[in-house]
């Protein structure tokens, strides 16, 4: 390889964020010193008992919550450490042929859930990456196993055709033709562009009503054949005749449809495990070293991310540790108010950046282009063995597949020539028992056992020694569609709650398992994330006991009067203008910062909450599996329930009470704390009374305000009256128990 003089690559450390983030911690973590010092002096303390005294119980359990979350602000220091950002620069890379192969990997599971059509503009906008095409393979792996995606899959074949060209001839950045075709901001002056714009707009005019007619056509088919069916896995030539087909194979990427078998008594460990399918599949196929791995409602927004990733992965000083370069995932359907905290923020604007400047960002479920020798080997250091018999235990049976483990990237002729046999082989390559038995899932490829795949896939990760790269180039690379109703976004995060729990829980937990592993800072960064749900512990006392102290009249927070108030205030505000600055400086607005705080108060008493009790009940084998649909196809009967977008009774009831009882109980302590004031006359604690209330109405506000805006807008009241009911009687017992 040619040398370079001047980097593919640069590292930027910003002084400035540094600089503040560790006088903030020095700051900050003495006041946090100071309150720890004052809860804990209440035990050594011996003072004759008023009927004024707070109870034990109730101190012990705010003192609990402060606790914890001093331990969780502690943890997240490590990603305000050292956060850097990186530049590339794709135009320095050597010529194309010698640039690596890429396999790309898309995901789909669903055909009612995922429109096929925007599946299909994925898998278009992955073909026309600015990328040599013979060096270009990209998979779909549908877990629906649908006839529905495999007419799409030829459809956007041959559409293809038309449009790699076309963006290439009028240099497009927008290769998405659905976004393309929208918004029209991605404009080109070449000669005969008007006109050649105009014919393929009618020719994706036509690809569309190609897919829907047959959609259409195909309506009454039963579903389940999602859950039962054998592997299919076809090579896509689109509808053209033979010659027509291998003048293309010069300039079109090769398309490969993979629909693993499904058995409904087989557990199918759903994304990893069909991500597990396609790395074998594609192992045999083409083979290439890097492979890029997106979800289907996730399309390639800009053609540079493969040549951007390159600067990174052929970088000789990097590249032997360098496992994954994440890119961000951003969004398309994020509103302007975003109340649910859709566009997930915190992640992707700051927290990955700190990541980066220790081991590396998580991999992040889409947008990453990974090794793939870093899903084979068992350490970065070892490597593979090369005993056959070894091989097999770990890889399984696949002769075929283990020749390929040694060899490097070559386009395999004979499994492209000869149809008969390939589809044996791959077949049998994506069948149900393949992984019997076999190290996948454990030691190789995508990690099984958490439903967060990707947090856990890349703790392996890091534990090997492999570290990752952040990349975070101005225009997005890839654009995804995010929930964005409440409804669905609980189902989601109580998914990954539970996912990152059930690693927290597990004999993996990042504090056991990481520290001989990687670096005390990066074992916090993972320990702060897989104990991320446990944040409903302090909110829940927070969001209780005080009121219920409150109004009970039993003092639970220094007088106001006392300089200890004045730490409480410190701390309050110091912990609340950090993160708008964090907010600001990853260029986000107040706004943004608001909505921050509601859906984090929010999920600490609901998803975070069921989250961790679903982790505790899957880990120690109560429960089989969740309780509540950890995905799209889990379970059929409750994903039609899903569908319709509506928050059925059960739903509301389990996601709701917690708020409406919070929100009741904030309101009834505001009225009885004032009401025994001016009962008993003590003027004197009026305004402590007034000014605590208060606060705990803006805390309460932000809750009533996102019920009533969820966007599908059609909470069944009965609902709600159950859910006061149900909370308001866990408040009574919980009231007693702390006054007597
Ligand atoms: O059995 C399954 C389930 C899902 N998928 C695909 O996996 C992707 C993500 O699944 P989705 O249900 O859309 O989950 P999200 O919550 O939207 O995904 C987020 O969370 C996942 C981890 O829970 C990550 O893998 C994703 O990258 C991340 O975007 C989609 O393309 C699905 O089609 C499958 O292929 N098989
Ligand atoms: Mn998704």
């Amino acid at each position: 390889m040619e040398h370079h003089s001047r980097p593919l690559n640069l590292c930027h450390v910003n002084p400035k964020s540094i600089i503040i983030n560790r006088a903030h911690m020095l700051v900050h973590g003495t006041a946090l010193l100071i309150l720890i010092r004052y809860r804990a002096s209440f035990f050594f303390t011996e003072g004759a008992s008023t009927p004024d005294q707070p109870t034990t119980l109730a101190w012990l359990l705010i003192f609990l919550g402060e606790l914890t979350l001093s331990l969780t602000w502690l943890l997240h220091r490590a990603f305000r450490w050292r956060p850097v950002s990186r530049d590339a620069f794709p135009e320095r890379l050597p010529g194309d042929g010698e640039l690596p192969a890429i396999d790309v990997l898309v995901c789909t599971a669903d055909p009612d859930k995922e429109p096929t059509v925007e599946v299909m503009n994925t898998v278009i906008t992955a073909m026309s990456l600015d990328y040599p095409p013979e060096k270009l393979h990209v998979y779909l792996s549908d877990d629906g196993g649908s006839p529905l995606t495999l007419c799409g899959m030829r459809e956007a074949y041959d559409f293809a055709r038309t449009w790699l060209p076309f963006c290439k001839r009028y240099g497009l950045k927008t290769r998405c033709p659905k976004a393309y075709f929208m918004d029209e901001a991605d404009v080109s002056t070449g000669e005969g562009y008007d006109y050649e714009k105009q014919e393929v707009k009618e020719k994706y005019e036509l690809f569309e009503a190609h897919i829907n007619g047959y959609r259409i056509r195909h309506q009454s088919e039963s579903r389940n054949a999602r859950l039962d069916h054998p592997s299919t896995i076809e090579v896509i030539h689109g509808s053209s005749s033979d010659e027509v087909v291998r003048a293309d194979q010069q300039q079109m990427p090769l398309l490969v449809y993979v629909s693993r078998e499904k058995r409904p008594s087989h557990s199918h460990n759903f994304k990893a495990g069909a991500l597990n399918v396609l790395l074998r599949v594609s192992g045999v196929v083409s083979n290439s070293p890097y492979v890029l791995v997106l979800d289907c409602d996730m399309y390639c927004n800009d053609p540079s991310s493969a040549r951007r990733a390159m600067c990174f992965h052929l970088d000789a000083k990097m590249s032997p540790s360098l496992s994954f370069v994440q890119f961000p995932q951003l969004f398309h359907n994020i509103s302007e108010n975003d109340i649910y905290d859709s566009k997930i923020r915190l992640p992707f604007g700051t927290l990955w950046f700190g990541m980066d400047g220790l081991q590396g960002p998580l991999l992040s479920g889409s947008g990453f282009y990974v090794k793939r020798e870093s899903f084979y080997g068992k350490s970065m250091q070892e490597g593979i063995t090369t005993n056959l018999a070894d091989l097999k235990a770990i890889f399984g049976h696949s002769n075929e597949f283990i020749k390929h483990l040694q060899r490097g990237d070559k386009l395999n002729k004979n499994i492209l020539s000869d149809p008969r046999a390939a589809s044996t082989e791959t077949e049998l390559l994506a069948s149900c028992h393949y992984e019997n038995g076999t190290k996948w899932g454990q030691e190789v490829g995508f990690m099984y056992g958490s439903v967060a795949e990707d947090f856990f896939t890349s703790f392996a990760l890091h534990c090997k020694g492999w570290r990752s790269v952040y990349c975070f180039p101005p225009r997005p690379q890839f654009l995804g569609a995010s929930t964005t109703n409440l409804n669905d976004l609980m189902v989601q995060v109580t998914r990954w709650s539970s996912g990152l729990a059930q690693v927290g829980f597990s004999r993996f937990s990042p504090l056991i398992y990481a520290p001989w592993r990687m670096s005390i800072l990066q074992t916090m960064c993972y320990a702060e994330l897989a104990f991320l749900p446990l944040y409903c512990l302090p909110l829940c006392c927070f969001a209780t006991i005080p009121q219920i102290c409150l109004f009970n009249g039993i003092p639970i927070f220094p007088e106001v009067s006392s300089s200890l108030f004045l730490v409480y205030c410190f701390v309050f505000l110091s912990s609340l203008s950090k993160h708008l600055h964090e907010v600001v400086e990853s260029g986000h607005s107040v706004r943004t910062f608001i909505n921050e705080q509601r859906i984090w108060m929010i999920h600490s008493v609901t998803t975070y909450l069921y989250g961790s009790v679903n982790a505790v009940l899957t880990n120690t084998g109560v429960r089989g599996a969740s309780f509540l649909p950890t995905n799209k196809i889990a379970n059929d009967e409750q994903s039609e329930r899903y569908e319709k977008g509506v928050f059925d009774f059960q739903t509301s009831v389990v996601f709701l009470a917690p708020m409406v009882g919070l929100v009741i109980l904030s309101m009834a302590s505001f009225v009885g704390g004032i009401a025994r004031v001016l009962v008993s006359g003590g003027w004197d604690k009026l305004f402590a009374q007034i000014a605590l209330s208060f606060f705990i109405l803006v805390m309460g506000y932000p809750v009533i305000e996102g019920m009533a805006r969820t966007d599908t807008g059609r909470i069944p009241l009965s609902a709600a009256m159950w859910s006061a009911l149900l909370s308001s009687a866990l408040l009574l017992v919980g009231s007693a128990l702390l006054v007597h």
